[in-house]
């Protein structure tokens, strides 16, 4: 609870001066006022975000958490729990979709085992294990509140042991199959949804058994009444460890004045925890892609984030965190790149 308490203490709102003479430079460079869209707002974000006129995001890392669900015995997912495990390595041998788009971008890939339902034996895998999987949200608490604290802060720790190496731009994955049922649970709960307005395929249900996955959120919230006053609360009774990792995360980025690049669903539900545990959060994220997820828009709404772009992707594991990675570098090129029209001596 201190590690947590300690951080939250730390988080501050963005630096008004950097970002007004970012936002003053982008003004004047040598492009029509405002062409570069988004880009200009992005560019100052990460002005305020860094305390820094010229923002620089080379040194790029996603933290992908990876954990077993108890709401899998509920037949919410078509894919076999030990998915799990056997992915959890491929990330350290650099062969899951989030590697190839982080290789691509020039970023780290660092894999975390906050509570795979089996042990995982690689030397490139964090051991960082809760527990073996979450209890059945259907039945009880995903898990106690001690629990869901100790998820938030392991997320802070790998977070702070890859600031400290230099890391200036993170991105949020995960790994855990039958995640998008804590997800979407999180979004009913804190948005006030009927679950079935917010449950999505997945990685693959069939579309008939959406009812059912429903039900079985529904179930979970009944038998559990989580707080939407109290995100740990939410967390611990309807939330998975992967989800408790990647808020605790966000948490320590904003506390450090690091950038921090949503991926899909479920990191936005993630994000969804964090903001509502400290709402500054919400200036350190940057949203990446639009899950094709069900309810990956109504979960980016909740807490207002747009984002870059939708291509129909439903993979998570920061895969589109990844791709994103090279869009937010480009905002700090714009910055450090172009010309001014004073400096190339054309007054307008
Ligand atoms: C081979 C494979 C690789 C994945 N990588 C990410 N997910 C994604 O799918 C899972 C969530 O979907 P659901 O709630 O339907 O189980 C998570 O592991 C998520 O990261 C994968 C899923 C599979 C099958
Ligand atoms: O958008 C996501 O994060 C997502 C959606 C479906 C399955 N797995 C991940």
């Amino acid at each position: 609870m201190e590690k947590l308490k300690q951080t939250l203490g730390m988080i501050s709102a963005l630096d008004q001066e950097a970002m007004t003479k970012t936002r003053s430079r982008v003004d004047s460079l040598i492009k029509p006022p405002g062409s570069l869209g988004r880009l200009e707002d992005l560019a100052v974000q990460l002005a305020g975000i860094t305390k820094k006129t010229y923002p620089s995001v080379d040194n790029k890392v996603v933290i992908v958490m990876s954990a077993d669900h108890g709401v899998y015995q509920e037949k919410v997912t078509p894919n076999p729990q030990v998915v799990t495990a056997i992915q959890t390595p491929n990330f350290a041998k650099g062969v899951t979709g989030v590697c190839a788009f982080a290789k691509q971008a020039g970023a780290e890939v660092i894999i975390v085992d906050i509570g795979v339902a089996v042990d995982i034996d690689h030397p490139g895998v964090l051991q960082r294990k809760i527990r073996y999987g979450t209890s059945n949200m259907a039945e009880g608490p995903a898990m106690s509140r001690e629990e869901a604290i100790r998820a938030l802060e392991i997320g802070i720790e790998v977070a702070e042991e890859q600031i400290k190496t230099g890391k200036n731009l993170i991105g949020t994955g995960e790994m855990g199959i039958g995640n998008t049922t804590p997800s979407a649970a999180i979004v009913a709960v804190m948005g006030n949804y009927d679950p079935f307005e917010v449950v999505g395929i997945g990685a693959g249900l069939a579309a008939d058994q959406l009812d059912h996955k429903a039900n079985v959120i529904r179930k979970a919230i009944s038998q559990n009444q989580p707080n939407p006053h109290d995100p740990i609360d939410v967390l611990s009774k309807v939330g998975g460890f992967e989800i408790g990792g990647m808020a605790g995360t966000m948490l320590a980025a904003a506390a450090h004045g690091v950038p921090v690049v949503v991926d899909g669903f479920i990191s936005t539900a993630a994000a969804i925890i964090a903001c509502a545990i400290e709402p500054k959060v919400k200036d350190y994220l940057i949203p990446s892609h639009c899950s094709a997820e069900k309810g990956g828009k109504t979960a980016l709404d909740l807490i207002g984030l747009q984002p870059m772009f939708d291509m129909g992707m439903r993979l998570g594991e920061g895969s589109g965190a990844a791709i994103a990675f090279n869009i937010v570098e480009a905002a700090t090129y714009m910055v450090k790149e172009m010309i001014t029209f004073e400096e190339a001596g054309i007054a307008l």
